[in-house]
């Protein structure tokens, strides 16, 4: 995880935010985060992404620290769920608190070392859970017998929802012994039971959830629906028993108990907490189900009762956060893709935004059935979510943000490769062509000088053997013989001869030029020589999993998803050609340019660059712009002095910006530093040095 190996500011960190300049200002962003909470608990559409309420929560808390006197009582920074849970009527036998979150390693040992200060004594151990992302609820059992299920509500009473929770799975109606206990948890919905609950939602007229969070807290608050989405539970807590017992202990007995738990791991230290994190961190996107972070807990309840809690969270547990899976960003266009098989399919085009860690730039917009009952524009701030190693997708608009003249979207008529007939009669609509559609476009791209390098074989004759139904992919060139090219063509023996010698010729060519070839999307000459210096045999490449692939320079999470997702699509089209002899293996030696490795933001020597990022980079927030600087090779720093490299420049920038130019340090505006990052992460090795000349 790279927050724990290289510890960098935290993504929002009170003492950092700006705080606001006026009162007006500071109320208005109070009203807001109402506003947001409100929605956000009782499951309708989302008003902003949690990383922009992360942010203004920030700069609440640090207004606060400044201005003590313009804090309003009741701030939403004191209350459990900025109090926008909604109220019900049952009160809960203790309150259900929020928990402070920590950013990165820094802050989680900071937090460690408080509460040892608190405790005047080392923590007796700790136990890392996932923070599943859904919503809590505490359940009662009456001699094992579910009887009562509430949401958190304000912390001290939540609304009602048995009816709907018993559906849960894993929350059981009856336990395995007749206690009478409060179990909590998390009702959540998984990644494919989301899958599922749009279908039914869509299909009913409505729309769609923005998150499986919101669907899950709508599903869970709605009144009798004519369709009911899945749900499901996980506990970690027990309560209402005669001695508190230490975490571990509480769930190996809940688990006994016969209701699901989250997995745990207990730990002696904070590097063993640490450890914990970046397995929950690694297995985050594998595990089927939305895990927004990991939650450390003293494990005794000794030092639980020690350290107590506020009015708003313990000071025994924290809330590690992870890179929001969801963001908002501005979809800009939307295209229509044929893949190779001739499947039709739209595609979102973003505004670059960071989703998980990762900058995405398009998301899947699945069929166009599905995009239609969305009723997603080009234009709309959208909501990107991506899940693991998953393609991103949008999974809906912000209805209120849509530009008036916005038009809704028209599917193709044709299919917009070959101009043929679609084939409507699946939800993934396919050109009647298939295969063929393509064909020649593929067996040009095959042929190239800059990639199989065959002579002679230009677009006349390359029509010619499609038409004539001798080749439908690049492996049937090599069973061309004389004989038929000639009489095809009236070539003349001794033209059929050269030509046959070149394409069997081809078949020696390295496998970077093999892979450049194939046309694998997000991957060009220099990433297919890269790959192949990497890998140096296809099989090898082949069997390499998304991991492996982003050891490669240039590789990062969202290319090295579509290229293995390309990969196996190509597989069957790799084989024929291995079958017809082509050379599948680079020569060692052909490593590429040392230039390649270096990364941009680093000095002729391979030291970081000091880089200033001030006012907005579009489509990042400051943190992530100075994890862009980090990811790029730089230094990030926070002020302007004669050591600084570069300061990155946009909307908003102040001092740090009028500094820069006195001292003459080179400036990059933001726009032009979103671009870089851009063609970093796409390896464009071109664009790069085009931008940083
Ligand atoms: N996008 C928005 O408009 C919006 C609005 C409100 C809140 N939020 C998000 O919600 C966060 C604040 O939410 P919160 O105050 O509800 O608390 P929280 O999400 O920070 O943490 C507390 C909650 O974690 C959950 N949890 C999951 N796994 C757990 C485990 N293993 N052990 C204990 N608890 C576990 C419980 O539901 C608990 O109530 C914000 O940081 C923000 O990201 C977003
Ligand atoms: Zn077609």
């Amino acid at each position: 995880m790279r927050d724990l190996v290289d510890p960098v500011d935290p993504v929002v960190d009170a003492a950092e935010a700006a705080p606001f300049e006026d009162a007006g200002e500071y109320r208005a962003a109070v009203e807001r985060i109402r506003g947001a909470a409100e929605a956000y608990y009782s499951g309708s559409d989302l008003a902003m992404d949690d990383a922009t309420y992360d942010g203004l929560m920030a700069r609440v808390l640090a207004t606060e620290a400044t201005r003590p006197e313009w804090k309003e009582a009741g701030s939403p920074t004191e209350a459990v769920g900025a109090g926008g849970g909604v109220v019900g009527d049952i009160v809960h036998s203790e309150p259900m608190l929020s928990l402070d979150n920590v950013f990165g390693e820094d802050e989680l040992r900071k937090w460690a070392e408080r509460l040892e200060k608190i405790l005047g004594r080392p923590v007796s151990g700790y136990t890392v859970e996932p923070k599943i992302d859904g919503l809590a609820i505490a359940a009662r059992y009456t001699d094992g017998v579910l009887t009562l299920v509430a949401t958190r509500g304000d912390g001290f009473a939540g609304e009602d929802v048995t009816a709907q929770a018993r559906r849960a799975a894993g929350l059981p109606a009856r336990l395995r012994q007749p206690v009478t206990v409060e179990v909590r948890g998390e009702v959540f919905m998984t990644d494919d039971d989301f899958v599922a609950a749009q279908a039914m939602r869509t299909g009913n007229g409505e729309p769609p959830f923005a998150h499986p969070r919101s669907a899950a807290a709508g599903t869970l608050r709605a009144p009798k629906r004519p369709y009911d989405a899945p749900l499901s539970f996980l506990a970690y807590s027990v309560h209402g028993i005669p001695e508190p017992m230490a975490q571990s202990a509480a769930m190996a007995w809940l688990a006994e108990l016969g209701t699901a738990t989250t997995a745990y791991s207990l730990c002696a230290t904070v590097e063993e907490v640490k450890a914990a994190v970046e397995a929950i961190t690694a297995a985050r996107g594998t595990l089927g189900y939305g895990v927004d972070g990991a939650v450390v807990k003293a494990d005794q309840p000794a030092d639980r009762a020690g350290a107590g809690s506020s009015s708003r969270a313990p000071r025994w547990g924290v809330a590690y956060k992870f890179p929001a899976d969801t963001r908002t960003t501005k979809l800009l266009r939307i295209e229509v893709q044929v893949g190779r098989t001739g499947v039709i399919t739209p595609v979102a085009v973003l505004e670059p935004v960071q989703v998980g860690g990762v900058i995405v730039t398009s998301a899947t917009l699945h069929n166009f059935e599905d995009l239609v009952r969305r009723n997603v524009r080009a234009g709309d701030t959208v909501f990107v979510r991506r899940a693991g190693d998953v393609i991103p997708e949008v999974t809906g608009a912000q209805l209120d943000l849509r530009p008036e003249d916005s038009e809704p979207f028209e599917p193709p008529a044709a299919c917009p490769r070959c101009g043929g007939e679609i084939d409507r009669s699946q939800k993934r609509w396919r050109c009647t062509q298939g295969r063929a559609c393509g064909a020649n476009i593929s067996l040009e791209y095959y042929v190239a000088r800059t990639s199989m390098d065959i002579e002679g074989l230009g677009d006349r004759i390359l029509q010619a053997v499609v038409t004539a139904g001798l080749v439908t992919d690049p492996a049937d060139l090599y069973d061309l013989d004389v004989p038929t090219l000639a009489a095809l063509e009236r070539l003349g023996d001794v033209s059929a001869t050269k030509l046959v010698n070149n394409i069997q010729g081809s078949k020696s060519r390295p496998l970077s030029r093999v892979l450049t070839a194939l046309g694998v999307r997000m991957m060009g000459r220099s990433m297919s020589r890269r790959l192949a210096a990497h890998f140096g045999t296809m099989d090898a490449l082949l069997a390499a999993s998304v991991d492996e692939l982003q050891r490669v320079d240039g590789v990062g999470p969202e290319r090295a998803v579509t290229i293995a997702a390309e990969l196996v699509e190509l597989t069957p089209l790799i084989t024929k050609l291995a079958a017809r002899g082509v050379n599948m293996t680079e020569p060692r030696g052909a490593a590429p340019a040392a230039s390649a490795s270096a990364l941009p933001l680093q000095r002729a020597d391979g030291s970081p660059m000091t880089v200033v990022v001030t006012g907005a980079v579009p489509g990042l927030t400051r943190d992530e712009g100075n994890e862009a600087v980090e990811r790029l090779g730089g230094k990030p720093s926070g002020s302007v002095s004669k050591k600084t490299d570069l300061v990155v420049v946009g909307d908003g920038a102040g001092s740090k910006a009028t500094k820069a130019e006195q001292l003459g340090i080179r400036i990059l505006p933001a726009d032009r530093f979103a671009t870089l990052l851009q063609a970093h992460d796409a390896g464009d090795q071109d664009a790069v040095a085009d931008i940083l000349a």
